[in-house]
């Protein structure tokens, strides 16, 4: 699904390449972490994937295709292939939440009857059923996340990118985008994830490459977050201490490696399943469609908080293009459906 051979990435006035003579290959329906301190070569790594960049030299594949044989003006083609989930959600300020996922599929030309069937299930899908007439300060950090999330999947790629899409949000919203972004992987996407959330990585037990200098220096299946001097441990605040030691079993439940199809269902993403068979479960674990107490918190976060944060809600500029969807001569005209 992904494959470097000997990629070595260089920036223009720097001496140290990003990244030096990386290979590695990513396989169809893996989810993948990719770890290391600042500075790395983990967004750069992710950028090389969605060809927002391109390497030094070396050969970089994805879906099949040699990147260095795509044309400036295929790219957004190839991009639809590869949905991109951020830090800072990236979500357009002045537009619903409905009509930010729409976006995605206007862009591309899609009928307005499949976005009308595909944004609610997408919305569903992603736990927001009911909250597509909001504006995005209108939602709490984690459902801006998951309204980006539901952006990134609409068109089904087969390839999701996110670098540090939990870095904005405190652990027990992380824990509910982490749910998300494994049950997107158990309906077969490839998940390829940049972080410094230890946390998680240590839970979750998939497989970790660990970039240092921009060399690969662990590439591990169930693996660990790491405690190598090049990897400084995210810090946690008391209160966030303290939700992951009150609910780690849950947690660990919840983000188990074994794959469980049951969370791709919609509102499965609130339903840990797994968590029944683990003591001691959250009190709402056996309500079906109910949040778990443990991600209330999210729930509850009022608009008034989310000012106070660091979210960054682009209003348009460049918004289609970075998402690989901008305008294209071949294809005519791009814009809303109405
Ligand atoms: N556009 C650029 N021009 C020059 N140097 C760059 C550019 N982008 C990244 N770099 C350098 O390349 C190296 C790798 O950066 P990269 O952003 O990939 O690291 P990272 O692991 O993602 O870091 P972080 O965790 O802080 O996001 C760093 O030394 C950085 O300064």
């Amino acid at each position: 699904m992904i494959l470097f051979e000997n990629v070595t990435k260089k920036y223009r006035g720097t001496q140290k390449p990003a990244l030096d003579a990386v290979s590695l290959q990513v396989d169809r329906g893996e989810f993948v972490f990719i770890v290391g301190a600042s500075g790395s070569g983990k967004s750069s790594c992710l950028r090389l994937i969605l060809r927002e960049d391109q390497p030094t030299s070396g050969q970089i594949h994805v879906a099949g295709q040699d990147l260095s044989k795509i044309s400036s003006r295929k790219v957004p083609y190839f991009r639809r292939g590869v949905g991109t989930v951020f830090q800072d959600f990236r979500l357009l300020a002045n537009k619903t939440v409905f009509d930010n996922v729409a976006f995605t599929l206007q862009v591309i030309g899609k009928s307005r009857g499949f976005i009308q069937e595909a944004v609610p299930d997408t919305l569903e899908m992603v736990g927001l059923a009911g909250k597509a007439k909001r504006y995005p300060h209108e939602l709490s950090g984690g459902e801006q996340q998951r309204v980006a999330i539901a952006r990134a999947i609409v068109n089904k790629p087969a390839i999701l990118l996110a670098d540090e899409p939990t870095g904005n949000l405190d652990p027990a919203t992380s824990l509910g985008i982490m749910q998300l972004l494994k049950a997107i992987n158990a309906s077969g996407t490839t998940v390829v994830m940049a972080t410094h959330e230890a946390t998680f990585v240590d839970i979750m037990q998939q497989r970790v490459i660990e970039l240092s200098q921009g060399v690969i220096v662990r590439d591990e299946v169930g693996g660990g977050y790491g405690q190598t001097a090049s990897i400084p441990v995210a810090e946690l605040s008391e209160q966030g201490a303290q939700v992951l030691r009150t609910t780690e079993a849950v947690v660990r439940s919840a983000l188990s490696p074994e794959p469980d199809a049951s969370y791709v269902s919609a509102g499965s993403v609130s339903q840990p399943t797994q968590a029944e068979n683990v003591s001691p479960p959250p009190p709402d674990a056996e309500s079906e469609n109910r949040i778990p107490a443990f991600l209330e918190q999210e729930e509850q976060q009022t608009s008034a908080e989310q000012e106070e944060s660091p979210v960054q809600i682009v209003e348009s500029g460049g918004f289609a293009e970075r998402l690989g969807l901008s305008e294209d001569e071949d294809h005519g005209n791009v814009g809303p459906v109405r």
